[in-house]
């Protein structure tokens, strides 16, 4: 087995640059149904440039390299606890190397481990079987996408839906309504995982399991293959869209399992993965711990459309009123000009912070001034060498989770722009309005699109958060996003949640009796 650590690194490596062929179809789908002239069009043509960025550079398609779980069927006799070792060294070297995050945070202290090692991290699964090879599936599922996560427990009242029972059709109203509440906070369009029954915890792992199928496959439970198609055919008539943006194309694949569950119980397990929906896996040989092949289509064998790279212009879309280039610090005067919809080019330098920050600025000085500044929610995976750190990956990350804080924290240091994605609540609308700030938007798993705007890292404070929660002071150019809150009391994100919950209702009536 003395090859089984490189091949655990070049598992996980693939896993987290190179998103697999049958994935990429589903996105390329994706981006062919979606028009190309509007805000949605353009974020899925920001992601295909993403996808084809990571390969390239052999970097995180997005800076969240999730919850590294690994599922592992061994042939009899096979050394369980000497592989477990070798994935354990693997996932710290991918860690040092930029190819993962440091992800691993003690629940109680907030600390990173800063090796993705960890109590519960990563997850490891075992099973023996009586083949002669080893088995080896990753999935490298965000904290954004899992936030999302959903379970019902039947029968139960649903918005917009009204009553689901306990059969195929309550089974039905679940999944739409899944899809209807992650709106664009887990990265739509995304692939959901569905487990029929089990207990709460078996459940949510069926749904995860579905995640390994092919998105190709067709179920072979035929009332099973019958709700994948209907929802596949009706999900995208919510209109959420592409970051929930508004659009044709939310949902990308839909894969449903069934076990067993007891007389009292019946759950519907529902796992979201975002588009960047990574995962991989290797059969390896027992006897020297070699990659004998690829369990998935790899990223290389599917070309991501070879475009001249997408930007998120105003003049390719009609619903973008104007394209307005900000340097910062930023004035009141020019917050109050912008509107939903236009595009934002930002020019100097901005802050990150997210969910740390946020709480300690509550009761806390800043460490510099930000006033007319830019807050960008973003964790991002960085890299030190001898002249200094580097920004490896750094897409935003779900903004709602800052609501109890944002509004407070704008008034207080000044803040002219918050830069996430999946939009923000009425509290912090209202701060928008009341001090003159706007809410940009940034394409949700765009990390290395959104890297190569990131010119000079000019300094961090709060290192002790960790790599993900510092606050990144960076120094940007050509860092655009949309405006979808503005400064007089419109958001985009309560548009679509409103427009789309009339929709989800016209599914109220049962199709499979
Ligand atoms: O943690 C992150 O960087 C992003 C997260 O996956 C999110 O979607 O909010
Ligand atoms: S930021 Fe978006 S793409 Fe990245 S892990 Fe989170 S949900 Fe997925």
């Amino acid at each position: 087995m003395l090859q089984f650590e490189q091949s655990i690194y070049e598992l996980i490596v693939e896993t987290s640059t190179n998103l697999p062929g049958d994935v990429r179809r589903a996105v390329k789908r994706g981006a062919l149904a979606e028009n190309r002239d509007t805000r949605a069009g353009l974020a899925l043509s920001t992601i295909t440039t993403n996808i084809k960025m990571a390969e390239d550079q052999i970097s995180p398609i997005c800076q969240d390299t999730g919850m590294p779980t690994f599922i592992i069927h061994t042939p009899v006799g096979v050394n369980q606890i000497e592989m477990k070792k070798g994935i354990l060294t693997a996932i710290k070297r991918a860690t040092k190397e930029g190819k993962l995050r440091p992800n691993s945070v003690d629940s109680l202290t907030g600390e990173n481990s800063g090796d993705n090692l960890g109590a519960g991290t990563p997850v490891i699964h075992f099973e023996q079987w009586e083949e002669d090879f080893i088995d080896i599936r990753l999935i490298l599922k965000g904290g954004g996408c899992e936030n999302k996560n959903i379970q019902y427990s039947l029968p139960a009242e649903l918005e917009g839906l009204g009553r689901a029972g306990r059969d195929l059709d309550g089974i039905r109203k679940c999944i739409l309504h899944a899809v209807y509440q992650a709106q664009g906070q887990g990265c739509s369009a995304g692939f959901i995982g569905v487990g029929i029954g089990g207990d709460r915890t078996t459940g949510y792992e069926l749904a995860k399991q579905q995640l390994f199928r092919s998105a190709d496959d067709v179920n072979p439970v035929n009332e099973l293959r019958q709700l994948e198609e209907y929802i596949m055919d009706n999900a995208n008539k919510l209109g959420i869209g592409t970051m929930g943006f508004g659009g044709e194309v939310t949902l990308l694949g839909c894969k449903v399992g069934a076990a067993n569950r007891l007389p009292a119980s019946f759950f519907v397990s529902v796992a979201y993965n975002c588009w960047a929906f990574r995962r991989q896996g290797v059969a390896i040989d027992p006897a020297n711990g070699e990659i004998k092949n690829w369990l998935y289509e790899r990223g290389s064998e599917v070309a991501m459309d070879n475009e001249p790279a997408a930007s998120v212009k105003a003049d390719a879309a009609p619903q973008a009123s104007r394209e307005v280039v900000l340097q910062t610090p930023i004035t009141e005067e020019q917050i109050r000009s912008l509107r939903v919809g236009d595009v934002v080019v930002i020019k100097g330098e901005i802050h990150t912070g997210r969910d740390a920050l946020h709480k300690y600025l509550m009761d806390h000085d800043a460490p510099v001034d930000l006033n007319g500044a830019v807050i960008y929610h973003c964790g991002p995976v960085m890299l030190k060498d001898e002249e200094g750190w580097h920004v490896k990956a750094a897409g935003p990350t779900t903004s709602i989770r800052e609501e109890p804080y944002q509004g407070d924290i704008i008034k207080k240091f000044g803040i002219r722009a918050v830069i996430g994605k999946g939009g923000m609540g009425q509290k912090t609308l209202a701060a928008l309005k009341e001090h003159g700030g706007v809410y940009l938007n940034a394409i949700g798993g765009a990390a290395q699109y959104y890297a190569e705007c990131i010119k000079k890292v000019n300094g961090v404070d709060y290192m002790e958060f960790g790599i993900p929660e510092a606050m990144w002071h960076l120094e940007v150019d050509g860092f655009a996003a949309i405006v979808t809150m503005d400064s007089h009391g419109e958001s985009l994100h309560a548009d679509v949640e409103k427009s789309s919950l009339e929709k989800l209702a016209a599914f109220k009536e049962p199709v499979f009796k």
